[in-house]
């Protein structure tokens, strides 16, 4: 045998289920499609030794797993621009505000947004994370898109607009596109919808310096023995005593395989014998987020001065939320236009000049004329990107979870699944990847202490024995 587990994409998921397995003595393989590590963290350099992101980047104090994580690698954080005014489009109308929304949005309409984050809320902590289908009115939920459920519980179209605009930025889909009972699990998971919106008393209270994306190459750093990169796995074969993994190039045999890769993609692998339908089933209803990334750098950030945060919402602009994402000593200037949901379905259509220019003039309407005179511009589509497919994670299409939600975690056979959409602590976000790879880790560790893998296997659940 060439190694005990081969574990398929070297994301948060796979390289921390690597770490997990290697520290416990495996021997393991760790196949990476790409030429670099770190799927759906992306750095871009500054110079002088800075970078920014143009994949995942934030996380907050109830992130406990990326802190816990990158101080285990010596990557340091500091906490994210949020000073001064906010600029806020809804339906058109421009706003300037502090906190969540713009006071100004109404006297009928603050208080029924206001009720309606209240109701998500409580909703959201009645679900867990970790087995949604078996939430209260799972099925009811499931049935519901964000988008009926707002039609139903929220009265005023200002209310309306700002709410799935939210939800389009933090869940990079359109509203009718989301289960509830998906947009309830991921906020729970998340620490609370609240908390999902929210910047410094939130989720995007901190960045990394250098980029969250140092943490994965620290941690590949550690793997030289394990790690290859650019080996595209295509087939996984099961036998009676081990699983041949191979692509272009390259067979690898292992006791076990771990597939760390985002669900869409799991599925696009050949499995012989063939994946049990539910499993496959479930592969075809978690399409992942549409997100175009874009980069404006400046000189300076000017917004600053001027008493602004550099947060530009827009409800029906290129895109539905703008951050400040300078580097931690406020040089260069930089600013994250984040092309979300059906922003990004129709940016994804034009040429890069045109996608540019929209996404400048939009910052521009924001924070002033100077936002249209960049020193560079850099967008990242990871709608185009063949080994990611979407982002920022994949979710579940109505009906999904109730019906195909324990095939996420259930081992079939010698595969087992990691990656952050199968994680429970901030699933579908950095913490839900390695909480992921650490289960799968020790799901395999258990079945070498002879335990059965925590959960149901998936040939139970179906009666389909492999
Ligand atoms: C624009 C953007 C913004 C985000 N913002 C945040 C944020 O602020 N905070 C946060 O916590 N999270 C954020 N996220 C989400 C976060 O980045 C992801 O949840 C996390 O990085 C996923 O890690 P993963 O290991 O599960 O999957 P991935 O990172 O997708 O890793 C999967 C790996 O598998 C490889 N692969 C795919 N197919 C194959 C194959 N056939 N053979 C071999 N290898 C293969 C891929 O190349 C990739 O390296 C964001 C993501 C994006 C893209």
């Amino acid at each position: 045998m060439e190694a005990d587990a081969i574990v398929i994409g070297a994301g948060l998921a796979g390289l921390t289920a690597t770490r997990e397995l290697k520290q416990a003595g495996w021997t393991v393989r760790l196949l990476e499609a790409r030429e670099r590590v770190g799927g759906r963290l992306k750095g871009y350099a500054l110079g002088d030794g800075k970078a920014v992101d143009l994949g995942g980047e934030y996380f907050g104090d109830k992130s406990t797993l990326i802190a816990e994580t990158a101080r285990s690698v010596g990557v340091e954080r500091f906490s994210t621009y949020d000073d001064g005014e906010r600029v806020a489009f809804v339906n058109g109308k421009r706003f300037t505000y502090g906190g969540l929304i713009p006071l100004r949005l109404g006297p009928v309409a603050l208080p029924d947004f206001g009720r309606a984050v209240l109701k998500i809320e409580r909703l959201a902590r009645r679900v867990p994370p970790d087995r949604p289908w078996t939430a209260p009115d799972a099925e009811k939920l499931d049935s519901q898109t964000f988008w009926s459920w707002c039609r139903r519980n929220v009265a005023t179209a200002p209310a309306r607009a700002f709410l799935t605009m939210a939800v389009e930025a933090a869940y990079c889909a359109g509203p009718a596109d989301l289960s509830m009972l998906h947009v309830l699990t991921y906020a729970n998971a998340s620490g609370g919808f609240r908390y999902l919106l929210e910047v410094t008393k939130g989720i995007q209270r901190y960045r990394f310096d250098g980029g969250a994306h140092s943490v994965a190459d620290k941690l590949a750093a550690r793997l030289p023995d394990e790690l290859r990169t650019g080996a595209v796995v295509r087939g996984i074969e099961q036998r009676s005593d081990s699983v041949v993994v191979s692509g272009p190039g390259f067979t690898a045999r292992a006791r076990f395989v771990v597939v760390a890769v985002p669900v869409t993609l799991a599925g696009r692998i050949a499995y012989t014998p063939a994946l049990a339908g539910f499993r496959d089933q479930l592969t075809q209803r978690m399409p992942a987020g549409s997100a175009i990334k874009c980069l404006a750098i400046y000189d300076e950030p000017f917004w600053r001065a001027d008493g602004r945060s550099g947060q530009v919402t827009s409800t029906d602009g290129p895109f539905r939320v703008a951050f400040d994402t300078s580097p931690a000593d406020g040089s260069p200037g930089v600013l994250s236009a984040f092309v979300t949901g059906r922003a990004a379905r129709t940016l994804t259509l034009l040429s890069p000049a045109e996608r540019r220019s929209a996404v400048l003039d939009g910052l521009a309407k924001g924070l002033g004329p100077r936002a249209a005179k960049v020193v560079d511009f850099v967008e990242q589509n990871w709608l185009d990107e063949e080994f990611t497919r979407g982002c920022y994670h994949g979710y579940a299409t109505p009906g999904t979870l109730t019906a195909h939600g324990p095939a996420l975690r259930a081992p079939i056979g010698r595969i087992h699944w990691a990656g952050t959409e199968t994680g429970v602590h901030q699933l579908g976000s950095m913490g839900g990847a390695i909480d992921s790879g650490r289960r799968a880790a020790r799901e395999l560790l258990a079945r070498e202490r002879g335990e059965r893998p925590a959960g149901r296997r998936a040939e139970e659940l179906t009666g389909h024995v492999q």
